[in-house]
């Protein structure tokens, strides 16, 4: 039995090609117990390729993969009952209940019946679904659907649980329930991997590893990753964001330049230096409602400074 801080899931020299794609390349990991480890990295980046060779369904060219002390490519079977697996499409029966999806993953994973009704109740009482129960799966809402994955993953009470892209496609409420299910387990010492898209997701995360290209750029706590991002953060609210955007990007000192909603987050050298050169280079556009203030970087800022998709400028 895995003890509090004891790694759950270890990662050593994990590769990865397909024909000449190298989806992984050589990538270590340690995630610890109780934690919830998220990947992150652009469409392409490894991260379902990843999920899949720790769930034991996708076979690594190389490299050491062990799920709570278990070798999940020497001992597959083994494996898959001390870990759970929720791809991105779960397989979902359309024209079965909720209550028989449940069922019949249970019976899938071996758990007795007794011990299904009784783990299959507290899991749609804690995803709010239990007055669905009869409701067939084809006519559940996205969120909905997410959340009977995630019930079906969980009737069998794993240690890991491996999660890729969750909440693809659901709404913002639904989310933050899916989320609390989540810490729910996590309290209960269960171990979780997932990928997201999300970054409000992302910083939820205890650790995060930033992907590209098949390797993993950084690893740390969202706030770590936030401490290492270069540069000062400078954010500009306008009516005309894209506009501003294009009034900066290229200026000296601009590092950086990501749309926000109505605001464009502007990296640079130099903050104090910076807001009189951006104040005027934003007022010789013709831009008069620009207000420039600094701020705190979110996750995708960090995203977007760390795997470099910007193109640094020199003063
Ligand atoms: N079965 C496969 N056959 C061939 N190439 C594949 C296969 N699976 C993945 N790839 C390739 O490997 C690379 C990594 O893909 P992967 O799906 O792991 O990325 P991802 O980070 O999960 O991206 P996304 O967010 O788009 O799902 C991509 O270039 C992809 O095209």
């Amino acid at each position: 039995m895995a003890e509090v801080n004891e790694i759950a899931v270890r990662v050593h020299g994990l590769s990865k090609s397909f024909g000449a794609v190298r989806a992984v390349r050589d990538i270590d990991l340690a995630v610890a117990q109780g934690e919830i480890f998220g990947l992150v990295g652009p469409d392409g980046a490894g991260k379902t390729t990843i999920m899949r060779m720790l769930a034991a369904v996708l076979r690594p060219d190389a490299g050491e993969i062990l799920v709570d002390g278990v070798d999940v490519v020497a001992e597959a079977e083994r494996a898959k009952l001390h870990l759970s697996y929720m791809p991105q499409r779960f397989g979902l029966y359309e024209d079965l209940t909720i209550a028989e999806n449940i069922f019949f993953y249970g019976a899938l994973f071996g758990v007795p019946r007794g011990e299904r009704i009784a783990r299959s109740q507290e899991l749609l009482e804690a995803a709010g679904l239990l007055p669905f129960r009869h409701r067939l799966a084809g006519q559940l809402s996205g969120g909905m659907k997410q959340k009977l994955g995630l019930i079906c993953a969980l009737i069998h009470t794993p240690r890991v649980l491996l999660l890729d892209e969750p909440t693809t496609g659901v709404d913002p409420v639904s989310r933050r329930d899916f989320w609390a299910i989540l810490y729910n387990l996590r309290e209960g010492g269960v171990t979780i991997v997932l990928s997201t898209a999300y970054m409000d997701e992302a910083e939820r995360c205890s650790r995060l590893a930033l992907l590209h290209g098949g390797e993993i750029r950084h690893c740390d706590t969202p706030q770590h990753l936030k401490e290492a991002m270069p540069g000062a953060l400078l954010a500009i609210a306008s009516a005309h964001p894209r506009d501003v955007r294009g009034a900066v990007s290229g200026k000296p000192g601009v590092l950086g330049a990501l749309l926000m909603g109505d605001r464009v987050h502007v990296r640079v050298d130099d903050a104090g230096r910076r807001i009189p050169e951006l104040r005027a280079a934003v007022a010789d556009q013709g831009i008069a409602d620009a207000v420039i203030t600094p701020a705190e970087p979110g996750i995708e800022d960090v995203f977007v400074a760390l795997l470099g998709e910007e193109k640094p400028h020199e003063p």
